[in-house]
Formats: structure tokens, sequence, C-alpha cells
């Protein structure tokens, strides 16, 4: 009797030892789980963390100046930025007041009507028709005559004086290119207050055709950034008509200024005007067309009287 309580009892101490140790076991494998939860919970909060900060400090925030949507009612939107420090202080001395002291973006939908633009567009059609790249993008400049033909440039104006069938352009299409010209040239002398006399017309004035397709040459790489100031040494003030509409006529292809902290950009539409002083305050560059095609016209100014261009030559430059 005495044996078997005796037994009993080791018995019993044995289960309550066991019991005690899967206790511990159990406990110990909950809290190393919930280590490991906490761990990998860590571990995302800091992902998120990075994520969260390195998209608020580096990507760009993005500002529509423009919608290719709306008509814009006021005359002209106005976008004012600091002038570029080196790129105009050497020429200040040799142009005068024409050389921008207050640089600015300006934007109107009221200065060219939409039929002149419409008849650009026409004049661009049958000029490109004519030729035309192979690639991404076509331009023809109404100035010297170059346009686009696969993978290099014809002299359309020379075709012209060669064989008459290439003769598509009437004195109604230069009279149309004249009067939106001066149009766009007044604007700019009165809102940057120049005198409109020391303000040119300069070289390339062109038509651009830009599409999807892939490119075969750089001169098809419309995407990249750029100063028109650096890469068309003579402008001063730019100019663009859109001839085409943001996703309407095309998709991609909006214009984009690259500011510190933002990017502004400017959706194309029929007939609008886009200009702005060419230093580098107005860094920028076209998204790439993704479907469809885009029509714009560059009328550019120079304070320069060397580099400046007549339209009455237009037809005739055969260099
Ligand atoms: O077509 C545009 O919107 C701008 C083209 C441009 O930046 C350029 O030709 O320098
Ligand atoms: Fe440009």
């Amino acid at each position: 009797m005495r044996s078997k309580a005796k037994s009993i009892d080791k018995n019993g101490n044995k289960s309550l030892f066991d019991a005690k140790r899967r206790k511990k076991n159990e406990d110990d494998c909950r809290n190393e789980w919930q280590i490991n939860a906490f761990k990998r919970l860590f571990v995302l909060f800091i992902a998120l963390f990075i994520v969260y900060f390195s998209n608020k400090y580096t990507s760009q925030r993005l500002i529509v100046f423009a919608s290719g949507k709306e008509s814009i009612r006021e005359l002209i939107r106005r976008q004012r930025v600091e002038c570029s420090k080196i790129d105009y202080d050497s020429e200040r001395e040799k142009f005068g007041d024409c050389i921008p002291r207050t640089c600015a973006r300006l934007v109107t939908d009221s200065i060219v009507s939409e039929e002149d633009a419409k008849h650009l567009l026409t004049i661009a059609k049958k000029g490109m028709a004519i030729g035309g790249s192979s690639g991404s993008a076509t331009i023809l400049d109404l100035h010297s005559g170059a346009l686009s033909y696969e993978q290099s440039f014809i002299n359309i104006y020379k075709l012209m004086q060669i064989n008459s069938n290439y003769s598509v352009f009437s004195d109604l299409d230069f009279q149309v290119y004249e009067r939106v010209k001066n149009k766009i040239h007044s604007t700019i002398a009165s809102q940057f207050n120049l005198n409109p006399e020391t303000l040119f017309l300069t070289h390339p004035t062109f038509f651009s055709r830009l599409t999807a397709h892939e490119p075969n040459t750089v001169h098809d790489e419309y995407w990249h950034l750029h100063v028109d100031k650096h890469t068309y040494r003579s402008f001063h003030y730019t100019s663009i008509l859109y001839l085409s509409t943001y996703n309407e006529d095309f998709e991609g292809g909006r214009f984009v200024f690259v500011d510190q902290n933002q990017n502004v950009t400017i959706e194309p539409r029929t007939a609008r005007v886009l200009a702005f002083t060419s230093g580098s305050e107005n860094t920028h560059y076209v998204e790439r067309v993704t479907k469809g095609t885009r029509y714009a016209l560059t009328v550019s100014f120079t304070c320069d009287a060397q580099q400046a261009i007549q339209t009455s030559l237009f037809g005739k430059n055969t260099e």
C-alpha cells in the first residue's frame, strides 16, 4: 500500500514536471512568434517610411499649367520665373533692354484664331507629304526649306524650283504664317516690355510632326531635356503654336518645364500659343507621344539683328 502510494506520488510529480515543461515550451513558442511578428512589422514599417519619404522628396510635384480640355479664358496666363544668372549676362551689353530681365512662361488661346491654326496644319501636312522621317519626328523648316526625309533631310524649296509638281505652298499660306508670326511677336514684345523693333524673327522656324514610332536617328529623339538658348543659339524668346490637341489627336506629348521641386506641364491644344524666355530658367522636354500624331509650329525671336530672318524670302532659300 505504501509502495503504491509512493509510485503514484512519483508518477504524479513526473506528470506535473511534464506539464510545467510543456507550458514553458508553449510560452517560449508564443514569445518567439511574438518577437518574429514584431520584427516583421518593424521591417514593414521602415520600408513604408522609406518609400513614403523617398517619393515625397525625389518625385516632382506635377502642376498642369494649361489643360488641353479647357479654353483659357483670360487673355494671357502667365507664370514668372527667375531668369538664369548666367545665360544672359554676357549679352546685356550687346543687345540692351531686349535681353530679358523678367523671365516668364505665357500661355494663350486667344491670339491665334482656330481658322489660322487649321490653315497652318494644312501647310504642314502638304509640305510633309513630300518627304517625312522614317522615325518618330518630322520637321519642315519654313526658312531654310529643310524637310526630314527618311533618315536625313532634303530641301523642299530646291525641289520646288526643279519640278513645279512640288510647288505646294501658295501666297496665302505664307500670308497666314506672317499674320500669326506678327501676332506672337507683338504679344511677346508687350508682355516682356520690349521695343518691338529690337526683336526679330529667327531661325529655325519649323513645323514638327511627332509620333509614337521608334526613333531611327538622333533627330527623331524629341523627348530630351534641353534649354532652347543652348540648342538654338540665336533664340531669346521661344514660342510654340500647337496645331493639334492633347488626348484628342494624340496621347503623351505634353510639354513639361522642369523646375527644382516641380514639373509644370502644358497640354497642347489647337491654336494654343506657349511662349517663354529661352534660357535655362525654362529647361523643358516634350513627353514621348504614345498614340496618334502631334503637330506644332515653332516661331522664335532674337535680340540679335544679325540672326534675323525675312519671311519675304520663304520659299526662295535653295542652299
Ligand atoms: O513642340 C513642343 O512643344 C516643344 C518643342 C521643343 O521644345 C523644341 O523644339 O525645342
Ligand atoms: Fe525646346
